[in-house]
């Protein structure tokens, strides 16, 4: 059987000295001129973004929303098997969550992916399809990074705990098979540090650095469990150049989001 996804990860962390995932987000609208007329715009151009940025990515994660056409799913498969040959892990945010047997069919994405992200506002039942793949990485929504994740996840319960507590604290009883992380946006600090102490050992995803101006040391300092979680930055990497020469400048971007994220790792 295979590793469990956070052992793997970690190995991967240490093997490049990167906690770095580079958001592969290829807005179709901001490829450069040349890849226009390839046959997949999109697989040509995360190739080259993976050629560039691979020895620093602890891990690579599409956003599913740039891939749902028949060409983009395409495009998917081989960024997917391409990273995979690099020995990158692939984590595929797709924000899932639905009832039991719809939830059955949204796991199916795991058979090809190393870890997914996944809303928890249906509760327990829908995320026991993704749970249950022991050795697969399971991100929860905790608090978002968008201005609008205090509307709903900050609201109190009648306990007093705001709901995005109550979600990592759940999402710490669903950990039964090691392979629970949480997603906290670096745009939200406060609540980044609150929810580490509130899950000591769950693994963050901590988007948000980069185009969203979020905190990198904040999302080095609090991301982190036992030296394993993820930070990552999408635009900020993948379209940090323009034109021919876009590859080099997303390498560049992304040996330098590891080196910042470095000075705040303590080993
Ligand atoms: O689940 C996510 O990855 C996610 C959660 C969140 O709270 N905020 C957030 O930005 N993301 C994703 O992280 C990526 C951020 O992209 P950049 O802002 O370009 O770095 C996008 O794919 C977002 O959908």
């Amino acid at each position: 059987m295979t590793a469990p996804f956070f052992a793997r990860l970690r190995e991967r962390i240490d093997r490049v000295d990167s906690v770095v995932s580079v958001g592969l987000d290829p807005d179709p609208a901001r490829l450069p001129e040349h890849l226009r007329e390839h046959d997949l715009p999109r697989w040509a151009f995360n190739r080259r973004i993976i050629d560039a940025t691979h020895e620093h990515a602890a891990c690579y994660k599409p956003n599913a929303a740039f891939y749902e056409d028949p060409d983009g799913w395409r495009a998917l498969r081989e960024t997917v098997a391409y990273a995979h040959g690099k020995d990158v892990p692939v984590l595929l945010d797709a924000k899932r969550g639905d009832i039991g047997n719809t939830a059955r069919q949204y796991a199916k994405l795991l058979d090809d992916v190393d870890a997914i992200t996944a809303n928890p506002y249906l509760g327990r039942d829908s995320l026991d399809p993704f749970l249950s793949r022991e050795d697969k990485g399971v991100f929860v929504l905790c608090r978002t990074s968008n201005p609008g994740g205090s509307d709903l996840q900050d609201l109190e319960l009648a306990s007093g705990e705001p709901l995005y507590e109550r979600v990592a604290a759940l999402a710490d009883l669903w950990n039964a098979n090691g392979n629970v992380g949480l997603v906290v946006g670096a745009t939200a600090p406060e609540e980044l540090e609150r929810v580490r102490e509130l899950v000591p050992d769950l693994p963050f995803l901590v988007p948000g650095v980069g185009a969203q101006g979020g905190d990198a040391e904040a999302a080095v300092e609090h991301g982190l469990a036992d030296g394993t979680g993820l930070v990552n930055s999408s635009r900020g990497i993948i379209f940090a150049g323009e034109g021919e020469t876009f590859d080099r400048a997303a390498g560049q971007a992304a040996k330098r989001l590891k080196a910042r994220l470095n000075q705040y790792r303590s080993g």
